[in-house]
C-alpha cells in the first residue's frame, strides 16, 4: 500500500469543494468614523490627482466623533427617561443635519440651531444683534449658520468648510459680537484675516451693520500709511474688532514700539483659510505664524472658514486645537449647486474673443464678470471690449486703492456692466446678483474654478458660469470636468476619461499660468524680443542667400528662390533701411 492508497482510504466519502478565492482582509482599511447622523461626504468620483493638496482630510489622526462606538453584543440596556430625552434630542440633531447636508467631526457637537431666535434662550444672544440680523432681511440661518453659531457661541475651535455664498460671513460675525458684547478699553478682542484688501473691506462692512448701537467699535486699516498714525499707543483702546489683511497686521506688530497689541484678542478668525495657509505665495503662511504668536491670550476662540480646503490647514488645525469641530457643509471641495456651468470649446486665443463677442451679440445679461490669469491680459481684453464698446472696467493689482474702490463700488451699483479681474477678485468677494462668470482664460487649479464660479449663484440664487477652453488647456479639463459631475451638471463622456494629470504637473500649473498668445489684436510697438527675433532670421535668410549665390547649374531655381528672400529680408529690416523708404522729414519737404 502507497502513500496514495492510505489517501484514498483515510478520505473515502469526503467531498472537496474549491475554497471560494475572496477572503476576508486580513487587515481592514481604516474606517472614518463620522457621527452616526452624518450623511458621508460623497464623491461619485475623486480626482485626488488633479490639484496638489486638496484631499479630503477625514481620515486624518485625531479625528474624533461623536459617533457611539459600536458595542459588542451585550444586553439590551433599559434606558432612564432622562437618557431617552437625551437620545431623542441627538436623533433630532441628527435628522436635521441629514436635511441641510451638515457633516460634523468633533466630541459633543452641540445640535444645529433651526433660527436666530432660538439662540436667545441658550446663548443669551444680544437683542440688538437679533434686531440688526432681522434689519438685513435675515430670517433664517443658513446651514452652516445653523451648525456654525452654537459650535462658536460654545467657545470651541472650529474649521468649518461650506460652499461659497452659503453665508459663512455671518457664521463668524454674529458669534464674535455676541461674545464682545459692549465696547471695553481693553483693547482689540477680535481679529478677522482675510486674503485680500477687497474682501477685508467686505467682512468691515457687513461687521459695522451687525454691530450697529450695539456700542462696539469696528475697525479696517485701509492704508498701513494711515495705520501708524492711527494706532498710537493713545488708540489702541479705541477698537474691539479689527478686519485686516495679515501684511497690515504683521507691518503694525513689526514697528517699534509695535503698533499693535493683540494680547487681549479672544477671537481668532481666518477667512478663506486655506488661501491664507499656503505656504510659498505672498508669505501669507509666515505673516500667519507672527501673528498668532501675538494673540497672547490662553482662551482665545480659533476658526477658519472657507468653501474648500487642503491638507496642510486640516493638519495644523488638529496639532493645534484643542476640542476642534469640523464641519462640512455637503460635499467637500465642491461647486455650489445652484450654478449652471458649461465647458465651451474655443480653438485658440483668437477663438476666444470670437466667443465673448459672440456672447456679447447673443445679449449678456449684467453684471457679469470675467476672469483672465494676469493683469497684463485683464488690460488687454479691457481695451478690447472698451473698443467694443461695452460697458466695462477692471480691477487687477496694479490699479491704485483709489480706482480699485472705485471699482467695486462702480460694479455693486450696476454702473459697469462687465467687470474683468483676475484671481485678485476670485476669493470671497460677494457682488449681489452676478449672473454670469466668464472664465476666459482657464482656471490653474479646481479649487480656483470653485472660488471663481463662485462669485455667481450666491444666497441660494441661480447663477451661470462659462469656461472657455483650448487645446493647451486639456490638462485641466478632466478635473474641472468631474467638479461639473459632481455638482449635479453634464458633461461630455470623454472629458471624464481624460488623462489624470500627474500630481507634479497640476502642481507646476497652480504655481505657473500657461504662457498664452496676447489678446489684443491691435499693432503693438516693437518689443526689445521682437526685434532680436527679426535679426536672427535675418541672418539665416543672408546666410540661405549666400549659399543659393555659391550654387552652380540651378540658376532658374535659384533666381526664383532668391527674389523671394529678398522679399523676406526686406520686411525683417527696419522700416529706415528698406528701399523706397522716404523719412518723415524727407516727406515733409516732398509735400512743401
Ligand atoms: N441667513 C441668511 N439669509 C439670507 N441671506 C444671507 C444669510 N446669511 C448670509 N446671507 C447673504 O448671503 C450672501 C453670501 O454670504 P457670504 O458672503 O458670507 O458667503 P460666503 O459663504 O462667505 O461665500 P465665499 O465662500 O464666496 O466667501 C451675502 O450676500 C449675505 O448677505
Amino acid at each position: 500500500m502507497d502513500e496514495h492508497d492510505i489517501f484514498k482510504l483515510i478520505t473515502a466519502g469526503v467531498r472537496f469543494t474549491k475554497k471560494s478565492k475572496k477572503e476576508p482582509p486580513s487587515n481592514p482599511q481604516p474606517r472614518l468614523e463620522v457621527s452616526r447622523h452624518e450623511k458621508p461626504v460623497k464623491k461619485e468620483e475623486s480626482d485626488k490627482d488633479s490639484v496638489d493638496d486638496t484631499t479630503e482630510f477625514r481620515l486624518l489622526d485625531g479625528a474624533s466623533s461623536n459617533k457611539p462606538k459600536r458595542k459588542k453584543h451585550k444586553k439590551e440596556k433599559t434606558l432612564s427617561p432622562k437618557e431617552l430625552e437625551l437620545q431623542r434630542a441627538v436623533d433630532e440633531a441628527n435628522e436635521t443635519r441629514k436635511q441641510y447636508g451638515i457633516s460634523v467631526l468633533g466630541k459633543n457637537v452641540p445640535p444645529p440651531v433651526a433660527s436666530f431666535s432660538s439662540l436667545t434662550k441658550d446663548f443669551k444672544m444680544l437683542p440688538r444683534l437679533q434686531l440688526n440680523l432681522l434689519s438685513r432681511n435675515f430670517d433664517r440661518p443658513t446651514p452652516i449658520q445653523m451648525q456654525a453659531l452654537p459650535v462658536l457661541l460654545q467657545g470651541r475651535a472650529l474649521m468649518a468648510c461650506a460652499p461659497t455664498g452659503s453665508g459663512k460671513t455671518l457664521a463668524f460675525l454674529t458669534p464674535i459680537i455676541n461674545g464682545l458684547r459692549a465696547h471695553r478699553t481693553s483693547g482689540l478682542r477680535a481679529l478677522v484675516l482675510a486674503p485680500t484688501r477687497e474682501l477685508a473691506q467686505q467682512i468691515y462692512r457687513e461687521c459695522a451693520e451687525l454691530t450697529r448701537e450695539t456700542g462696539l467699535r469696528t475697525h479696517f486699516i485701509s492704508k498701513v500709511s494711515e495705520a501708524k498714525q492711527k494706532h498710537g499707543a493713545e488708540c489702541k483702546q479705541r477698537y474691539d474688532i479689527l478686519v485686516s489683511t495679515p501684511n497690515r497686521v504683521r507691518f503694525l506688530l513689526q514697528q517699534e514700539p509695535p503698533l499693535l497689541d493683540l494680547s487681549h484678542v479672544e477671537w481668532f478668525v481666518l477667512d478663506e483659510a486655506d488661501r491664507l495657509m499656503e505656504e510659498g505665495q505672498n508669505n501669507f503662511k509666515e505673516q500667519l505664524d507672527d501673528i498668532y504668536a501675538a494673540c497672547s491670550h490662553p482662551t482665545k476662540c480659533v476658526a477658519f472658514f472657507s468653501a474648500t480646503y487642503t491638507v496642510p490647514v486640516a493638519k495644523w488645525a488638529l496639532r493645534h486645537l484643542k476640542n476642534l469641530v469640523r464641519i462640512t457643509i455637503g460635499v467637500q471641495n465642491s461647486a455650489t449647486e445652484t450654478v449652471q456651468q458649461e465647458l465651451l470649446f474655443v480653438g485658440s486665443e483668437g477663438g476666444k474673443l470670437v466667443a465673448m463677442r459672440d456672447l456679447v451679440r447673443q445679449g449678456l445679461q449684467p453684471p457679469v464678470l470675467v476672469f483672465v490669469q494676469s493683469k497684463e491680459r485683464a488690460k488687454q481684453l479691457f481695451e478690447e471690449l472698451l473698443y467694443d464698446g461695452i460697458n466695462v472696467d477692471v480691477i487687477h493689482a496694479e490699479r491704485s486703492q483709489h480706482q480699485r474702490d472705485n471699482c467695486v463700488r462702480a460694479f455693486r451699483e450696476g454702473s459697469i456692466w462687465v467687470l474683468i479681474c483676475t484671481e485678485l477678485m476670485g476669493r470671497g468677494i460677494d457682488f449681489k446678483g452676478v449672473n454670469l462668470v466668464i472664465n476666459y482664460d482657464f482656471p490653474p487649479t479646481t479649487i480656483s474654478y470653485i472660488h471663481r464660479i463662485g462669485r455667481t449663484g450666491r444666497a441660494g440664487r441661480p447663477g451661470r458660469a462659462i469656461t472657455f477652453f483650448t487645446q493647451d488647456d486639456t490638462s485641466n479639463l478632466r478635473s474641472i470636468a468631474l467638479i461639473i459631475k459632481n455638482s449635479g451638471g453634464s458633461v461630455p463622456e470623454y472629458m471624464l476619461q481624460m488623462k489624470k494629470v500627474r500630481k507634479s504637473e497640476a502642481r507646476m500649473r497652480a504655481k505657473k499660468p500657461l504662457d498664452r498668445e496676447d489678446i489684443s489684436t491691435k499693432i503693438r510697438p516693437e518689443t526689445k524680443s521682437d526685434k532680436s527675433h527679426k535679426s536672427a532670421k535675418l541672418n539665416k535668410v543672408e546666410r540661405i542667400e549666400k549659399l543659393l549665390k555659391n550654387r552652380k547649374g540651378h540658376e532658374k531655381d535659384s533666381m526664383s528662390r532668391q527674389k523671394k528672400l529678398s522679399n523676406i529680408k526686406s520686411d525683417l529690416k527696419p522700416a529706415d533701411k528698406r528701399k523706397g523708404y522716404v523719412s518723415k522729414t524727407k516727406r515733409k519737404n516732398i509735400q512743401t
